[in-house]
């Protein structure tokens, strides 16, 4: 919609003289313009129009003036269907009339009833005023008309490009292994972006920071989205809103303050020191899962009262469960995330089941008193444990994979997390941000918005690529580099989500990976990659498979 017609209507010239006004003022813009007087113009030409400016004097008492008449009474007979058209008028009148500048007034009502959509207020020219009736239509255009059309110019290129499902190949595995250059590209084109009717992603870190934490941008799944197994996490904080998700946090926050967190990575502590005493330097180690998965957790097994159990399969289960949440997940898929489930919640039941018998004094043990006393149900505590039971290990776990990787890279780094402890939060935030863990956040709004001037109805699906917000390059100067010394107010990243669903854990995960870290600085000065890294992934999350790596 880059054309704009100019179409007039006057009686003794002022209008023709707006007209070329607005069609040049046009011309200095990305629009182009298309300049006639109405009698050039025909029923079908209106009902083909997309986006027009109509300009018409008022002459007699209140009346059309001669070249917007026959126009207007071929319209009136005709009665086309103008849906399609968005028009602005503007008209001449004189104040001194009693019906003043009443002729634009009804062709734009007739306009409307035929269906077009007005854009902008009406402009005028009052003839007393002894002003230029060019120079005030020009006013009118820039400060009244442009605005609105170069908002809707931008969302529809968003429309236009982003229904090209290029932009973001979400299955595609040179898309899931580096998403960045995909993300960089449609950056350029605009922050919001529509990949099918009701699918919209996110890319601008301020739209994100903005809306993801928005009360109506609901975390619900709307009924148009398929049934899918991670549904047995119906009643925690994974699949509630307020107020039901705040209950659903309270049954834990008292257990994760920052007083008690530091008596629990009293755990990853001692499970480090096991894990480094059998260490000889310059052996090869899973710097994922011996350095990152098994001392947290450890740590959370702990917490709930739960021995550590079968940590592989315990760690594998959620990752596999977690696939069907997959933009586009393969077939075999859904048995897979079944039979995950099936495990974790087999499992944990019988942990469970075993502390009615040996009751102990973790999480797990206040829960079940709860359940007890009848404040909430027995279902509502065994979807948490195995929520916390699994999910201790992942997002720490990976951080800590990824750090290795930079303290490879940048042993400066590793001295630098030895020697200024004031450093080491913002050292653990720069990983995070540029290795989040989750990759896609959803949300689904509960009612219509607009971000950044893209329309989104109610029950879409709003997509916010974690990755893509991190490295906004609008907030983040050379967003790919790893450079620690941002500040940290300019260095706040969604890795840990935002707002009401903010990861419930993240205060303990922070705590264990600065022990894990601060563990090895202390005791080597080189990580050294023993052989490249293999990532699973998906568009939905990541986790190392194999890290194999030495420290000296
Ligand atoms: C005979 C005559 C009748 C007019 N009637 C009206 C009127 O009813 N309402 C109004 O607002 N202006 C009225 N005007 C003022 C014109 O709309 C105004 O002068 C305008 O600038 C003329 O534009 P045009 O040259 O494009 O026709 C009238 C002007 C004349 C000469």
């Amino acid at each position: 919609m880059t054309q704009v017609n100019v179409w007039y209507g006057t009686e003794s010239g002022n209008a023709e003289m707006v007209g070329d006004e607005i069609a040049a003022a046009l011309s200095s813009t990305r629009f182009t313009s298309n300049l006639s007087e109405l009698p050039e113009i025909s029923v079908s030409d209106v009902s083909n129009a997309e986006l027009t400016i109509f300009v018409t004097s008022t002459y007699g008492e209140g009346g059309l003036p001669a070249t917007t008449e026959p126009f207007y009474d071929a319209l009136s007979a005709e009665r086309p269907d103008l849906s399609g058209l968005k028009f602005a008028a503007f008209g001449l009148g004189d104040r001194t009339y009693e019906n003043y500048n009443n002729a634009v007034a009804t062709v734009s009502t007739l306009l409307v009833d035929l269906g077009a959509e007005q854009i902008g207020p009406t402009g005028t020219h009052d003839a007393v005023t002894g002003l230029d009736p060019a120079q005030v239509a020009q006013e009118w255009l820039t400060n009244e008309i442009l605005p609105i059309l170069d908002a809707e110019g931008e969302t529809e290129q968003v429309e236009k490009s982003s229904h090209s499902s290029d932009l973001f190949p979400w299955s595609n595995e040179d898309f899931q292994k580096n998403p960045h250059p995909w993300y960089d590209a449609a950056r350029e084109l605009g922050p919001v972006h529509q990949t099918d009717d009701r699918t919209f992603v996110v890319l601008g870190y301020d739209e994100a920071m903005k809306f993801v934490k928005e009360p109506s941008m609901s975390i619900r799944e709307p009924d148009w989205i398929q049934e899918n197994p991670w549904k047995a996490f119906g009643n925690t904080v994974l699949s509630l809103d307020p107020p039901n998700h705040t209950k659903a946090r309270r049954l834990f926050s008292r257990w994760f303050t920052p007083k008690l967190i530091k008596q629990w990575v009293g755990a990853t502590k001692t499970s480090m020191e096991g894990i480094l005493a059998g260490y000889k330097p310059g052996q090869v180690i899973d710097g994922h899962f011996d350095l990152g998965v098994v001392p947290t957790h450890t740590t959370m097994a702990q917490v709930l009262g739960f021995p550590d159990g079968e940590v592989e399969p315990l760690f594998w289960a959620l990752w596999n469960a977690m696939l069907i949440q997959a933009t586009d997940p393969a077939p075999e898929t859904r048995e897979q995330s079944i039979e995950s489930l099936d495990y974790m919640f087999n499992t944990t039941a019988k942990l469970l089941k075993e502390k009615e018998e040996n009751p102990g004094n973790g999480l797990a043990d206040e829960l079940l008193a709860a359940s007890k006393r009848g404040e909430i149900t027995e279902r509502e505590v065994l979807e948490n444990m195995v929520l916390f039971y699994m999910s201790g290990a992942p997002n720490p776990a990976y951080l800590v994979g990824a750090g290795l990787e930079i303290f490879a890279e940048h042993p400066e780094v590793l001295r630098e997390y030895r020697d200024n402890p004031g450093a080491r939060e913002q050292i653990v935030n720069e990983i995070a941000r540029l290795n989040p863990v989750e990759l896609l956040l959803t949300r689904f709004p509960t009612q219509d918005i607009e971000i950044a001037g893209v329309s989104i109805p109610a029950g879409s699906m709003v997509k916010f690529p974690i990755g893509a917000v991190n490295r906004d390059p609008k907030i983040f100067d050379n967003p790919h580099e790893f450079d620690f010394t941002r500040p940290i107010d300019a260095s706040r990243n969604l890795t840990f989500g935002l707002g009401t669903h903010s990861c419930a854990g993240q205060l303990i995960a922070r705590a264990e990976i600065d022990i894990i870290f601060t563990m090895i600085a202390e005791r080597f000065t080189e990580v050294t990659i023993a052989q490249e890294p293999i990532r699973v992934i998906t568009d939905r999350l990541v986790a190392y498979d194999k890290m194999p790596v030495t420290l000296s």
